[in-house]
């Protein structure tokens, strides 16, 4: 479990996190959404001890990081790109990082079986593709046993494979009962993989909700419809607040009422439908509704440059 109580961090008169309160749930997937400079990064460090809150407090199961006799038996984390030496083998990193923190030799088997790198285990790590890295980054976060997990960004740079291989790792810790916690631009990434979200924007917590409900909140009252009958199931529709549009030839989409409602409409005058569905907000879309005021730098579509 992670709470952050209204915690903030100033550098100098930046404000790079500003009264974020937020709590993360064992159990369960919880992803860290926020655009650019929003104050992710900053967030994280100070979960991990790494930065100091300006004001506020931010603990883990229970206690500042600090605090934990054990931390890497707490929390494990896989924040940017590791520092490995790259002469030194996936089990020797691994060793090394074990004999100083106190875990016993044969969890380093255990996790390199885990992440699947027992076969490339005593080769260098100098040699190993982005893919790999992860991999013995993902390793190395899961050493201590920890039941709490925070990765920065785990996906970025990968293949769809390593994509999926990440993603199915932290559902199943988070099955466990363990807390994940993982910072991520891909939205689309976060929909198949998140149960919860905390979004961030100007370093102030802007939503903190399920998947479900941060995508249907942003979803607006759009239904689908697909018929050969489209101009007099249009012309039914009329009624004030009913906006009706038509992209292609048979296909409408009705703004302002309810799909249960156009198909009882259809029904009663026996129009047929080959399709009737809800238009729902991806991800993506929800994000960007939520965030868009929330963004440092605005880019023009037509320049491309900073506002
Ligand atoms: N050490 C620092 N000194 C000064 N300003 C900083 C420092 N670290 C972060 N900031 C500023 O604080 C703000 C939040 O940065 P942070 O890196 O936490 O955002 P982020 O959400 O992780 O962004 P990104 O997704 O781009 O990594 C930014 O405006 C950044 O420039």
């Amino acid at each position: 479990m992670i709470e952050a109580r209204a915690v903030s961090k100033r550098y100098g008169g930046r404000t790079a996190v500003d009264g974020a309160t937020f709590t993360v749930v064992p159990g369960a997937v919880t992803g860290f959404l926020g655009p650019n400079g929003a104050g992710k990064s900053t967030t994280i460090r100070m979960i991990m001890g790494l930065d100091a809150p300006t004001s506020g407090s931010v603990t883990v199961n229970g206690k500042a990081y600090a605090g934990h006799a054990a931390p890497l038996r707490e929390v494990g984390a896989l924040l940017e790109a590791k520092a490995v030496h790259p002469g030194r083998s996936a089990y020797h990193h691994l060793l090394a990082l074990a004999l100083t923190t106190g875990i016993p030799r044969r969890r380093v088997e255990e996790v390199l079986d885990l992440v699947g790198l027992t076969g490339v285990a005593h080769q260098r790590a100098g040699g190993f593709s982005l893919g790999m890295g992860q991999r013995l980054g993902m390793a190395a976060a899961l050493l201590g046993d920890p039941a709490t997990l925070i990765l920065d960004e785990p996906v970025n740079g990968l293949d769809p494979q390593g994509i999926r291989w990440i993603r199915t790792l932290l559902r199943r810790l988070a099955a466990e009962g363990r807390t994940v916690f993982v910072s991520s631009h891909l939205m689309s990434e976060m929909a198949l993989t998140a149960d919860h979200l905390v979004v961030i924007g100007r370093g102030r917590v802007i939503a903190e909700t399920s998947v479900r409900d941060f995508i249907s909140r942003a979803s607006a009252d759009v239904v689908r419809v697909r018929t050969p009958r489209a101009a007099e199931l249009r012309e039914l529709l009329t009624g004030p607040g009913i906006d009706v549009t038509s992209t292609a030839p048979g296909l409408l989409e009705v703004h302002g009422v309810g799909s249960a409602e156009v198909g009882l409409l259809a029904c009663r005058h026996a129009i047929p439908l080959e399709e009737l569905a809800p238009v729902e907000a991806s991800l993506e879309e929800a994000f960007m509704e939520l965030t868009d005021d929330a963004l440092e730098y605005r880019v023009h579509e037509t320049g491309g440059h900073p506002a």
